[in-house]
């Protein structure tokens, strides 16, 4: 975990600010203001902050996918910021992203096996019976099964349109993949699913992650780091825990207090989902949500396991009763 794979050095986005009769530029946005950071192999970064913080512009900016006003971002020895369009669609093989709304990314009007092969051939991978089968292989990782590739975006739930998101993102075997709230629009106890997914699919692949959300459970659920940022700046970098239980700038100390704590006068119960009951000695690390009980009760209370495909993990452990 110690060789760099990224390192962003003075990054800065200015979007101008045109208005008036013909659209004059009035001034300038300061969306990603002198960003710097690095990423090691096989960690997650988590990057939080606020709605217009410049979380996302940050993600487009290390896949230019637009172009930074100033500073430089290196891919394993490599400049990304100066490469050419034919070194940069290379790159592109090895940084990938998933996105919040999955149809940004997925054709609606091309079968779930056209979409997932398409990175295979815009990188001249494989033959087109190689390509197939790894399309079957690649469906059975993220935890549907080969006969739905002759389906269409619109006849998945939200869940299964990320995992087939997290699957096109992974076609090309990647070394990053850069999430940009990747569970943000989904129901809580789907949200731990795909969480638990992409937790398990970074040690299958050797991926790291660069993983930007507002949801700091979410968050530190899954990150080794964290970056916090506001207005455009990164203002405080950490390992997770100590950032969590030791914030140091008076903003992450504010965004933390925001954050929801369950009620200390609540009687805890365990509760027992999918075969694992959790315990000090079996501690819930499958839980994506035992931060925020409150939320998670509601779903322990509706939430058969068997009517739920969570692939030998629980998604939550603790409910909070009066
Ligand atoms: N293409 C653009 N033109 C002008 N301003 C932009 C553009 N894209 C983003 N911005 C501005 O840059 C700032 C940062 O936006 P960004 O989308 O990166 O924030 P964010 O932290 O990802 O927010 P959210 O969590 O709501 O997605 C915002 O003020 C936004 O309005």
């Amino acid at each position: 975990m110690s060789e760099l794979l990224l390192e962003v050095n003075g990054l800065k986005k200015y979007f101008p600010i045109t208005g008036g009769l013909f659209g004059r530029k009035q001034g300038e946005v300061k969306a990603v203001d002198d960003v710097s950071f690095y990423v090691k192999k096989g960690e997650t970064l988590g990057i939080v902050g606020e709605s217009g913080c410049g979380k996302s512009t940050t993600g487009r900016l290390l896949m230019r996918l637009i172009e930074a006003s100033e500073g430089k971002i290196v891919f394993e020895d490599k400049e990304i910021t100066s490469m050419s369009k034919s070194e940069l669609r290379k790159t592109r093989r090895d940084i990938q992203m998933v996105f919040q709304d999955p149809y940004a990314s997925l054709n609606p009007r091309h079968s779930i096996e056209q979409i997932l092969e398409e990175p295979l051939i815009v990188h001249g991978i494989g033959t087109k019976e190689e390509r197939k089968k790894q399309v079957r292989e690649m469906l059975e990782v993220v935890g549907l099964s080969s006969y739905h590739a002759k389906r269409y975006p619109h006849q998945f739930s939200g869940g299964q349109r990320q995992r087939i998101g997290i699957a096109k993102a992974l076609m090309t075997k990647p070394k990053l993949i850069i999430a940009d709230e990747p569970v943000s629009a989904l129901d809580v106890s789907i949200q731990a699913q795909v969480l638990n997914l992409m937790k398990d699919i970074q040690k299958e692949f050797q991926l790291t992650y660069i993983f930007i959300a507002h949801d700091l459970g979410v968050v530190r659920h899954i990150s080794d780091r964290v970056g916090v940022m506001y207005l455009g700046r990164l203002i405080e970098l950490a390992d997770s825990e100590q950032l969590y239980q030791n914030p140091s700038h008076p903003y992450t100390k504010a965004l933390l207090s925001a954050v929801p704590v369950p009620d200390p006068d609540l009687k805890k119960e365990t509760i027992l989902i999918d075969g694992e009951i959790p315990s000090p000695a079996n501690p819930p690390s499958g839980c994506a949500f035992h931060t925020r009980c409150s939320q998670v009760m509601d779903i322990c209370k509706t939430t058969r396991p068997q009517e739920h495909d969570l692939n030998g993990h629980f998604v939550a452990c603790h409910l909070y009763n009066k």
